[in-house]
């Protein structure tokens, strides 16, 4: 184990695994094709990236990634790492401004982030896609989920603890976690500043 404690990981481990468990639970065939992922930044947009070149390799066609932003976690001072904060910001969310509405009715929508730690980001997404979704069907005149429209989760990193906020039963028959880890603070290679081939030497370590 590192030092601070922390479990490192590289950017070919979350390669590897991203392009196993697209194998694994058939992601882009028979477990669940999505025609939109909804990349939760900054950590989902580089797993949402190479999540899009496997679906692209099984049909030949990019499924589009729609970016929105939201924090939890603060920069403690003093450099003593991170903390959980109050709640969930929501800094950028999907545009339904005209001419570029992201049409969300009937669509099979993958959510896709590096790490589900208390889950209180993923519920929030899945909440508010939830009611955006429902808000468009108002607008078309249909029913409460007449649209079958169908929200999935794909994370890199599970992390394996009581979680703060549910997903709703739907969603989680539709959660894929490329792994599962023990409740540790995991050092993503995008974050190292210093020299990323220690860094990648620590999580590379047998
Ligand atoms: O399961 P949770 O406890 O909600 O934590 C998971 C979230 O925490 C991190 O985001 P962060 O707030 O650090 O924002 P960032 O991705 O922009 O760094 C991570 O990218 C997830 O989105
Ligand atoms: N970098 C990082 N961000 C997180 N956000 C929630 N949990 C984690 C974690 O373990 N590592």
């Amino acid at each position: 184990m590192a030092a601070d404690g922390k479990l490192h990981i590289s950017y070919n481990q979350i390669h590897q695994l991203i392009e196993g468990s697209v194998r694994q639970f058939g992601l882009g065939d028979d477990g669940f094709s999505p025609d939109l992922i909804v990349a939760i930044g900054g950590g989902g947009f580089i797993p949402a990236r190479i999540l899009r070149s496997f679906l692209k390799a099984k049909h030949g066609r990019n499924v589009p990634i729609q970016a929105v932003g939201l924090t939890l976690y603060e920069e403690l001072p003093g450099g003593a790492g991170e903390a959980a904060g109050a709640h969930v910001t929501k800094t950028q969310w999907l545009d339904f401004g005209s001419p570029t509405r992201v049409a969300l009715l009937g669509r099979r929508i993958l959510v896709v982030d590096e790490v589900d730690d208390s889950r209180k980001t993923l519920a929030y997404a899945v909440a508010e896609l939830r009611s955006d979704v429902e808000a468009q069907e108002r607008l078309a005149g249909m029913a409460p989920g007449a649209s079958a429209t169908e929200i999935g989760v794909f994370v890199v990193y599970n992390k394996d603890k009581p979680k703060a906020e549910p997903l709703p039963p739907p969603v989680m028959r539709r959660y894929f976690a490329a792994a599962t880890t023990p409740d540790r603070w995991l050092a993503f290679p995008w974050d190292c500043t210093s020299d990323i081939a220690a860094h990648t030497a620590l999580a590379e370590q047998p």
